[in-house]
């Protein structure tokens, strides 16, 4: 591994997964992060305390590795990899102030699991677009690890996927510590859009199991969805890949059925009757897959993939189908 002495990050985000990433990234004794937050309140806190006051509040962060910032340019200036961890539905207002000269030169790591959504496009391909940034300079971080269990430092893996394989190689040096390990892996586009796609099929788990379906029906359910994002990826972009692997099947799995998903979440309030609105309210955090539903929907007019989950999920939640009816049509889809 050809990695030089210093290495300085950005983290771009707030949130809990922005949190578990610093808290690896400064595991590390030569790795400084700078890291942006939007919240002035949560910079003084995090200074004070050494702890985010909003989400994984237990977690210490060390105040010589990591430097929190309210300026997204300070956050990037001099740094060599600028990592991206909010939500894809509020990335675009805090880089407006970056141009693509702020950029250049650095690598830029996606954490998003969801789609621009006013744009329909994955996180690596509007910033190629946005910002000029080339792909081989940028790699998507995949796998089923959920935020809580990094703060509780339990086993977990992670997959760093680039179209460059020192890119991806190098950052997931930089992710694997003593509770976490991650591997390399060249395909970019197809572990980008699995990490979309599954969130839409968590949370389309959630309003069956709010709907009071049990596990029979939720195991076939993720079988047929695992199909469902095969047919999609290899349509958008065709390639040999192992859909089995944990990028793909075991990121699936981690959200249909982990206690801290919050697609799932978010889909189990919509099963037991509450609307969009009012589940995103008593939500407080993000559940990608309400975003990602529409733009996968947008996106496949241009390709006609048969995909019956991501369709029920989209009709429910966009054009006010009944959770009951969507789900009793789509029995008849399953096998
Ligand atoms: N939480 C997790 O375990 C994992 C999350 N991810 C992905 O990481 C990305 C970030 O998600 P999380 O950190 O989990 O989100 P979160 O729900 O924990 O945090 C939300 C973040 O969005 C910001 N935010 C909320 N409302 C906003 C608004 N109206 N305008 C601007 N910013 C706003 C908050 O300040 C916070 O930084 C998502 O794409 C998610 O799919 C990926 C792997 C694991
Ligand atoms: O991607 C995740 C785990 O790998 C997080 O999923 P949720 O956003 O549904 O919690």
């Amino acid at each position: 591994m050809n990695q030089p002495q210093q290495q300085k990050v950005a983290v771009i985000g707030g949130g809990s997964w922005a949190t578990a990433l610093v808290k690896i990234l400064s595991e590390h004794s030569q790795v400084q992060v700078r890291w942006w937050l939007r919240s002035q309140a949560d910079i003084d806190h995090i200074k004070t305390f050494h702890h985010n006051p909003r989400y994984l509040s237990d977690v210490y962060l060390s105040p010589r590795r990591v430097k929190p910032c309210g300026k997204i340019r300070d956050a990037v200036r001099g740094a060599d990899y600028v990592v991206l961890a909010l939500p894809a539905a509020f990335i675009q207002e805090p880089l407006q102030k970056l141009t693509s000269a702020d950029l250049r030169g650095k690598r830029i790591v996606s954490a998003i699991k969801g789609m621009i959504p006013d744009q329909n496009k994955l996180v690596t391909d509007w910033m190629e677009d946005t910002y000029g940034v080339p792909l081989d300079d940028m790699c998507v971080i995949a796998g089923p690890c959920h935020a809580e269990e990094v703060a509780l430092e339990k086993q977990s893996y992670l997959t760093i996927a680039s179209t460059n394989p020192g890119c991806a190689a190098d950052f997931a040096h930089l992710m694997t510590c003593r509770y976490v390990t991650a591997h390399p892996l060249a395909d970019l586009y197809g572990v980008e859009y699995a990490a979309v796609m599954k969130n839409i099929v968590a949370l389309a788990c959630g309003i069956t199991h709010g709907l009071g379906y049990g596990d029979n029906f939720q195991a076939v359910m993720v079988s047929n969805a695992m199909l469902e994002i095969r047919r999609f990826v290899t349509a958008v972009d065709p390639r040999e890949r192992e859909m089995s692997a944990s990028a793909y099947l075991g990121d699936l799995l981690v959200t249909a059925y982990s206690q801290f998903s919050r697609n799932r979440l978010f889909g189990n309030m919509i099963g037991r009757g509450y609307s969009v609105k009012a589940a995103q309210l008593e939500m407080k955090m993000i559940a990608e897959g309400y975003y990602a539903a529409k733009s996968i929907h947008v996106l496949n007019q241009q390709y006609g993939v048969d995909m019956p989950i991501t369709e029920a999920a989209f009709r429910i939640l966009y054009e006010g189908e009944a959770p009951a009816l969507a789900m009793n049509e789509l029995k008849g889809y399953l096998k």
